[in-house]
């Protein structure tokens, strides 16, 4: 588990990515701290009054001439107020929760762009944290934490201003002694970014940890790994731990530190005034008023750092969500086209996974006609899934071209290529809802009647019929109830609704036994038919009959053909077959001399 320490932003880049986050609205968030700023010091000049007001008052209560700075003081509260009101109405208006709620969708929207090849180095956990806890902590508490923050800064040195035209040397102590909290915040800051960043990134690290290990208890389960992995995620727990009682011990001594600080510039604020005094030289009645103002101050000074460890929670989240959507889409060529024909061609084709050395695909070239089927073999780690990922474009490739019917990729807009393709897995993923609303998602406006043709041509509905509320049964309630044979039904329903003119078959019936295989090859018959379609198959016997085989090695097509063409060339697919034969006869001979 790293621990690196992450490098802090400058404040300035802060600024500007609050900015950024803000969106439409900022606008008005910078009005509004800029408001803040001016409350604050309108506070400040609204304390000072406290100054020619105790002078009327003491040592003989001059009330006439107190009034009017009674009145300018209570003023200037109102106003200071009314500002304050006014620049927190970006919270109370709305406007926060708004941003918020656009910055996750925002995000979402980054989620459906950016290239899948880079999300898939992304745990789901991590990009979770990001959504729900980066965005929340994003803008939240600004406003609020923003105001404290002017109070116990902007307000304390406009006072000092004041007295300087009171008594300079009084002026100045204050002057000297307050913004002492700049420096001190300054060189604790990098501390306190950078606890609050590995804090953030543990969450996202524990988080992630969590998810995984919820949805991988099955398979812990059987391979016994339960112990094992719940003693790594108490590891991960024990990190945070440390890292949060870092964080504590951190955050503690700067506050301490600011405290006595700010305690001693009381005593040196009292000292220095009865001195005066005692010396005649300082009006009683400043010194008390100075007294009063600077007690007012010590709290919310001495509690600065608290205040500043939220801007660097918020500035961690900033860095997370900017991450996320500086990330690239695939740039997408305009004015955009639309292939109409479905003949596909990969030429001379480079590709590397980013952060990888090797090359995956190396001068990469096939020509798959049009409704034709094409088997894509080869031993395993070959390129055969990369191939198809590359048609889907969720990576672009580094050299070469890749064209349906005639027209590159980027050229075509995101969704229609992803209209133009169907694709069953080995592996289905059915969502928590009905298993209609399942089938439905590859055509949301599909109607029943369309969604359960689809699911007969499938070969699902007599299953789903028997399920105890049919289609509008929740896969989330019946769960393991479905078979891997008919979850890949669902899936092949899915891709029978969706009659997308392209098919990519990923091994579906890898994993099933020979009945459910049976079922799912009835389903598939009636999804390739009259469209171009795409095989990734392991088993050979289930590619036989292909238009062509293309045998991809290392990254390049090996050989070409049709089965018997590619038997006759005695070359790598030849031995392919001939061990896969000897193998199933291996298992024939063994399993007669069990039963004998
Ligand atoms: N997201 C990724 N990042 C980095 N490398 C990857 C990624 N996905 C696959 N690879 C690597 O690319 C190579 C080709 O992988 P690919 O999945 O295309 O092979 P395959 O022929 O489909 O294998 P299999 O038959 O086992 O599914 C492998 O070496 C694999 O480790």
């Amino acid at each position: 588990m790293s621990t690196d320490t992450p490098s802090i932003t400058p404040l300035k880049e802060t600024w500007q990515q609050l900015m950024r986050g803000a969106r439409g609205r900022s606008a008005r968030l910078r009005a509004s701290l800029i408001a803040l700023a001016v409350a604050a010091a309108v506070q400040g000049l609204a304390l000072a009054c406290m100054m020619p007001l105790f002078q009327s008052l003491i040592p003989t209560a001059d009330w006439q001439g107190a009034l009017p700075w009674l009145l300018t003081m209570s003023v200037l509260m109102l106003i200071s107020l009314g500002i304050r009101w006014w620049a927190q109405g970006f919270d109370y208006q709305g406007y926060t929760v708004a941003n918020t709620h656009e910055l996750r969708t925002l995000m979402g929207e980054q989620l459906r762009r950016i290239p899948l090849e880079l999300l898939q180095d992304k745990r789901a956990g991590e990009v979770n944290a990001t959504l729900l806890g980066n965005v929340d902590e994003n803008l939240n508490y600004l406003l609020t934490v923003a105001a404290m923050m002017a109070h116990a800064l902007i307000t304390p040195v406009v006072v000092a201003l004041v007295a300087l035209y009171f008594d300079w040397r009084m002026g100045l102590i204050l002057l000297l002694v307050f913004p002492l909290l700049i420096p001190l915040y300054r060189w604790r800051r990098p501390a306190f970014g950078r606890g609050m960043q590995m804090l953030a990134d543990a969450n996202q690290r524990t988080s992630s940890d969590i998810l995984e290990y919820t949805q991988g208890l099955p398979v812990l389960r059987a391979a016994c790994c339960t112990g094992e992995k719940a003693a790594y995620l108490s590891g991960g727990f024990l990190e945070l731990e440390k890292i949060q009682t870092i964080g504590q011990q951190k955050g503690a001594k700067p506050n301490l530190i600011l405290a006595t600080v700010m305690e001693l510039a009381v005593l040196l604020v009292v000292f220095a005034g009865i001195l005066f005094v005692v010396q005649g030289s300082l009006d009683i009645a400043l010194l008390a008023a100075l007294l009063v103002i600077v007690v007012r101050f010590s709290e919310p000074l001495a509690t600065f750092v608290l205040y500043a460890k939220v801007i660097d929670i918020m500035e961690a989240a900033l860095g997370k969500i900017d991450a996320l959507l500086s990330i690239k889409p695939l740039p997408q060529q305009t004015p955009a086209q639309l292939p109409d024909s479905f003949e596909i061609c990969f030429e001379g084709v480079d590709f590397s996974y980013a952060n990888t050395e090797s090359a995956t695909l190396q001068g990469f070239n096939a020509h798959l006609p049009a409704c034709s089927l094409t088997a894509l073999v080869g031993p395993s780690g070959s390129g055969k899934t990369t191939i198809t990922r590359l048609l889907m474009r969720h990576a672009d490739p580094q050299k070469g071209r890749i064209t349906i019917g005639g027209v590159e990729l980027h050229a075509i807009e995101p969704e229609k290529l992803n209209g133009l393709i169907s694709v069953v897995f080995q592996d289905v993923y059915l969502f928590d809802d009905s298993i209609l609303a399942n089938i439905r998602m590859a055509r949301p406006d599909a109607s029943d009647e369309e969604v359960e043709t689809a699911a007969r041509a499938a070969h699902c509905h007599e299953f789903i019929s028997r399920l105890p509320e049919g289609y509008q049964t929740r896969v989330g309630d019946i769960g393991g109830r479905l078979s891997g044979g008919e979850r890949q039904r669902i899936s092949i329903a899915r891709a029978i609704l969706k009659d997308a003119p392209i098919v990519i078959l990923d091994e579906p019936t890898a994993a099933l036994d020979t009945e459910s295989e049976v079922a799912v090859q009835a389903a598939i018959d009636a999804l390739v038919r009259k469209r171009t379609v795409i095989v990734i198959a392991h088993r050979l016997s289930t590619i036989a009959g292909a238009d062509q085989i293309l045998v991809i090695d290392q990254g390049q097509l090996a050989e070409c053909g049709q089965h018997h063409k590619l038997l006759a060339n005695q070359g790598r697919y030849a031995r392919m077959w001939q061990a896969q034969q000897s193998i199933k006869a291996w298992h024939f001979t063994s399993s007669e001399g069990v039963v004998s």
